[in-house]
């Protein structure tokens, strides 16, 4: 018997329901809206965390969550609207008697947990901007005990597998392995391994596509020092984890925008990428080697920049940095 069984089941169901909302919405192409922080979110990004904090706190009413979204914006007389479009959605893919717009923020505002000794985080959509460009987004969610990811659901809807089936679910429960399989219901998961060295052809490296979000000429110029002189896979969203963990690239480098010294990660932005690709045998670290913290904060503040690997290549990658 598995570790965390209903906490897997339940969190698989959760995700799987999202992602259909998600897709659903994407068909629309749906208008962003804007956060405080200027950075865009969409009703698909509350359905998606309402839908699936109302089934965590169904099955699991003690443990915190901790979620990207919150109400507030939602909650002024001129959303009105999104509001009845976003419950209108909750409505489809969900059979719960009880959606109403009231609830929906409740359900969203579940997301407002603090970091605890036991706490769920989501990312309901990651990678808002390749979402509204109609390419990858991830529905990202993870279980974290005593700072240590125990569980990790990953979805990626737009991610085609390596038969050209699109869709990928991946999941993960420490020391039981990483596995993939698509969103059919009783799908077979397929065990992930990450990508040996001497596998020239999937020996690439993945990188955001919002030159924003990192420092992609350094990024560049590490890779090309590891051996590594093909274009790097630009690709939005922890669907980069999935890459790492299924073998078709050996790295992902997330190095720090200079222009944006103060920027800290969130622990929903790697938890659930981090355990799926540990348990694919690859490893995952800041830039100076440290462990990813996701035992005291929303911000990793500790952290500078993410380096994930497929194990094998990831001491040289550390010992790069450093020299640069
Ligand atoms: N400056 C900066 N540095 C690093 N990361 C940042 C930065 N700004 C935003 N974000 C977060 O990036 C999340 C999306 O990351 P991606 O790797 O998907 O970026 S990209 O879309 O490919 O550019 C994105 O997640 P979502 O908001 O869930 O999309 C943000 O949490
Ligand atoms: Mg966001
Ligand atoms: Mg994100
Ligand atoms: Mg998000």
């Amino acid at each position: 018997m598995s570790s965390y069984a209903k906490e897997k089941e339940i969190a698989i169901e959760a995700v799987r329901k999202a992602a259909l909302l998600c897709e659903d919405v994407r068909k629309t192409i749906p208008p962003a809206m804007e956060k405080l922080d200027k950075s865009p979110v969409t009703i698909a990004d509350y359905g998606s965390q309402a839908l699936i904090c109302h089934q965590l706190k169904l099955a699991f009413p003690n443990d915190p969550i901790v979620g990207e979204e919150d109400c507030s914006e939602l909650k002024k007389p001129e959303m009105k609207e999104q509001l009845r479009i976003i419950t209108n959605y909750v409505r489809k893919h969900y059979t719960s008697d009880d959606v109403t717009e009231e609830n929906v923020l409740k359900w969203i505002d579940y997301g407002g947990g603090e970091v605890s000794q036991r706490y769920w985080t989501l990312d309901p959509i990651d990678g808002t901007k390749g979402f509204l460009r109609q390419d990858q987004y991830a529905i990202a969610l993870a279980l974290v005990e005593n700072g240590d990811v125990k569980l990790g659901i990953m979805g990626c809807p737009a991610l085609p597998d390596t038969n050209g089936h699109q869709g990928q679910l991946f999941v993960a429960v420490r020391n039981e392995g990483a596995y993939s399989q698509t969103f059919e219901n009783n799908a077979k998961p397929t065990r992930l391994q990450t990508v040996r060295c001497d596998d020239s052809s999937n020996f690439r490296f993945a990188e955001s596509v919002e030159s924003g979000h990192c420092d992609q000429e350094m990024q560049i110029s590490v890779a090309k020092k590891l051996g590594i002189t093909t274009a790097p896979i630009r690709m939005d969203s922890q669907a980069k984890y999935g890459l790492v963990a299924s073998g078709r690239a050996a790295l992902y480098l997330r190095l720090p925008n200079p222009q944006k010294p103060d920027y800290r990660e969130n622990i929903w932005d790697h938890a659930a990428g981090a355990i799926i690709v540990e348990e694919a045998n690859g490893k995952v670290t800041d830039m100076n080697g440290k462990k990813l913290n996701f035992k005291d904060n929303k911000k990793m503040n500790d952290n500078r920049g993410v380096v994930v690997s497929n194990g094998e290549i990831h001491e040289q990658v550390l010992k790069v940095l450093k020299e640069m």
